[in-house]
């Protein structure tokens, strides 16, 4: 089973993953993330930190996904482990499409043939949804793009991350990340719990 994290930055993934880690100690899952491969995260980071051409990050971060998947999340599943992702290949289809914008002609074309045929899909994908504003708030202090055009932009995001939930209702958790961390967890802590049992 392979559950993945996903949201814009300052949702609270990394509040829930931290949760997670502590309330689901007797399913020993592996927990893992995108980017952060083994060997290839830190070139990802530092793509990133420096704010380098698009194409070349968006490369990056599926080679940075086909480390992951090989060296990581394949093994683990194979081992019969749940896997918890805090981000996967949604964070590409969600992100790049927009940062891809302005110098690829269809990037939504460029990500699904990266991603074909080799990809694992995630069983659920836990979506934690805030206004832009209020992720915002939670982020002032971390050394970021201009105010307006990084509201602009994770508006972006959030959209794509809406729009694919919508064409797969079925794999898609819609958690309200405006409530209490606590509340957040006991809501995934309970859903995570009860599609184990069903499958
Ligand atoms: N549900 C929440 N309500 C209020 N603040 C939160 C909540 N979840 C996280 N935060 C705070 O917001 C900031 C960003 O959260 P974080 O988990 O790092 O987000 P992400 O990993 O999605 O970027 C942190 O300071 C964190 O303590
Ligand atoms: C995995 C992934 C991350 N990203 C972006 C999202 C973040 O802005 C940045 C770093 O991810 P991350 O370290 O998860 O940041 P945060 O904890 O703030 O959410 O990389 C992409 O643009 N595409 C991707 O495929």
């Amino acid at each position: 089973m392979l559950i993945t994290l996903e949201g814009i930055d300052g949702a609270g993934k990394s509040t829930l993953y931290a949760g997670l880690k502590s309330r689901l100690l007797d399913l020993d899952p592996l927990f893992t993330r995108e980017p952060g491969s083994p060997y290839l995260g830190d070139a990802v980071r530092r793509a990133i930190a420096k704010n380098d051409d698009p194409l070349v990050e968006a490369a990056l971060f599926v080679a940075d996904h086909a480390v992951h998947l090989a060296d990581v999340v394949r093994p683990a599943l194979s081992s019969g482990r749940v896997v918890i992702s805090d981000r996967y290949s949604d964070s590409r289809f969600a992100y790049q499409e927009v940062s891809l914008q302005n110098v690829h002609p269809n990037p939504r074309q460029w990500l699904t043939a990266v991603h074909e045929g080799w990809s694992v899909r995630p069983d659920m994908t836990i979506l934690l949804v805030v206004p832009v504003s209020v992720a915002m708030s939670r982020l002032a202090g971390r050394p970021e793009q201009e105010h307006f055009e990084r509201q602009e932009f994770l508006e972006a995001v959030q959209k794509n991350y809406l729009a694919r939930a919508a064409e797969d209702p079925s794999r898609f958790l819609l958690v309200d990340a405006a409530q209490s961390p606590e509340t957040i967890l006991d809501f995934v802590e309970k859903s995570i719990r009860a599609k184990l049992k069903r499958e």
